[in-house]
């Protein structure tokens, strides 16, 4: 089945040639939205009329409200791919998948897709809630193509695949969010689909589903279907698919491997928004009358050659470099590190203390350079608050609670949740 979603476009796209291992090919394809409803409700009433009265639209052109969801996005699916599709929220992932299901129609360019597609765009999708489960996977499983004798040929593994044979008989508004994804992907799978579209929809769901997913997947793809999955984790996108695309407001930043788009994406929202410092804090000089004997001056982060570093890497050497301005000899110093992950929902990922660490630092007056060693840098990618305090027993000497820096990616690391440091050894019998 070769289904082409033309629009109303003035200019011709031209339709790339003929390759039978392209199940989707999207062409040029914009998508304006508009923020305004009621101007939104307007301009839909104004593109009908002149739809109606023959004339034409100038769909390349913004009104007044009007933003491009999608900007000129192109790009081709394959037989069999396993294609990831990144960005931050309100990047046109959504939207792009609900123009690849016809769900909605582009402004201009083409969407030419071969092959019966199964879209899991929203969760639940398709399922209207006061139907039951059962009433659901008739309506559902017809919409996206199967006769009724094929249903109830399928029916039985439709419901042990999503697991909810109690729940079978209630409507589905009673389901959890995961029982409706569940019961969502298993139609949607068991429709064998050329083509699936997953929006999402496997972030619920516990641990074994997720794996039974996954499984299937792969299943799947081993039989040719293609899909392409909107994910949020890069790790789900790492383990699913090959290749992957990068949206950043609208517009197709990267089409690549998998692993150099994550690491791009990545990359961009390390450097983007809340990275606050050049990876320096200077702190204003204290008076001898307003310290406590011991000040922090400045805080950073220095490769081994004693360089600046503006962010760490992970897996790689670094050392925070705490310079300090001392007023008299103090010993017993305790030096704290409370890292948070600001990517992470400020969840505490890591307390240091020199203390804890059995290091008895003493300081002796003038200018000192603290240094807390890391070997490898343990951090994955993401962005970080640090506070850093230096204390004598329980008296506070001096802190400073906001020393936020970001953690690039590097290509060995990008699949874990942590860095483990190592060495390798073969040892000869
Ligand atoms: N029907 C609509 N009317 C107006 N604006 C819309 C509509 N649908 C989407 N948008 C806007 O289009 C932009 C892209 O939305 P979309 O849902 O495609 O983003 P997304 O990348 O899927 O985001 P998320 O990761 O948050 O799901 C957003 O700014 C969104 O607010």
């Amino acid at each position: 089945m070769t289904r082409t979603i033309p629009e109303s476009t003035d200019k011709e796209i031209p339709i790339q040639p003929d390759d039978n291992d392209v199940v989707v090919s999207v062409d040029g394809v914009s998508k304006k939205f508009c923020r305004d409803l009621k101007r939104s409700l307007f301009y839909g009433v104004q593109d009908i009329t002149t739809d109606l009265v023959g004339g034409r639209r100038k769909s390349e052109v913004l009104r007044p409200h009007e933003f491009w969801a999608l900007n000129d996005v192109s790009f081709q699916l394959r037989r069999g791919e396993a294609l990831g599709l990144v960005g931050a929220n309100g990047a046109g992932k959504s939207t792009l998948l609900r123009i690849i299901s016809g769900l909605i129609k582009p402004d201009s360019g083409s969407v030419r897709v071969r092959g019966r597609v199964a879209p899991l765009i929203a969760l639940g999708a398709g399922f209207n809630p006061i139907l039951t489960g059962r009433e659901n996977i008739y309506a559902n499983m017809s919409i996206l193509g199967l006769s009724t004798q094929e249903i109830k040929a399928k029916f039985e593994e439709v419901i042990e695949f999503a697991e909810i044979w109690d729940a079978i008989d209630a409507p589905v508004q009673t389901y959890s969010s995961g029982m409706a994804a569940r019961l969502g992907f298993a139609c949607a799978i068991h429709i064998e689909p050329e083509i699936l579209l997953i929006d999402e929809v496997l972030a619920v769901g516990d641990i074994q589903f997720k794996m039974k997913c996954h499984h299937r997947l792969a299943q799947l793809q081993e039989n040719g279907t293609a899909f392409m999955l909107v994910s949020h984790n890069p790790y789900n996108i790492l383990n699913v698919c090959e290749s992957a695309i990068y949206l950043k407001r609208g517009n197709l930043i990267l089409s690549d491997e998998a692993e150099a788009v994550i690491q791009h994406y990545e990359a961009d929202l390390c450097l983007a928004g809340t990275s606050p410092t050049s990876g320096l804090v200077v702190l204003p000089e204290k008076s001898e009358t307003e310290s406590l004997g011991l000040d922090i001056v400045s805080i950073c982060f220095k490769n081994e050659q004693g360089q600046l570093l503006e962010m760490l890497r992970t897996g790689e050497p670094a050392y925070l470099c705490l310079t300090c301005q001392a007023f008299r000899f103090i010993d017993n110093v305790n030096v704290g590190i409370v890292i948070t992950s600001l990517s992470g929902g400020d969840q505490r990922v890591l307390s240091i203390t020199s203390d804890l660490d059995n290091e008895c630092l003493e300081i002796h007056p003038g200018k000192v350079e603290i240094h807390m060693q890391m070997p490898y840098c343990g951090l994955i990618p993401g962005k970080y608050n640090s506070k850093v305090y230096i204390r004598r027993g329980v008296m506070s000497l001096d802190k400073y609670k906001s020393f936020r820096f970001a953690v690039e990616p590097s290509k060995t690391t990008s699949r874990c949740l942590f860095y483990q440091p190592r060495t390798w050894q073969v040892v000869q019998k």
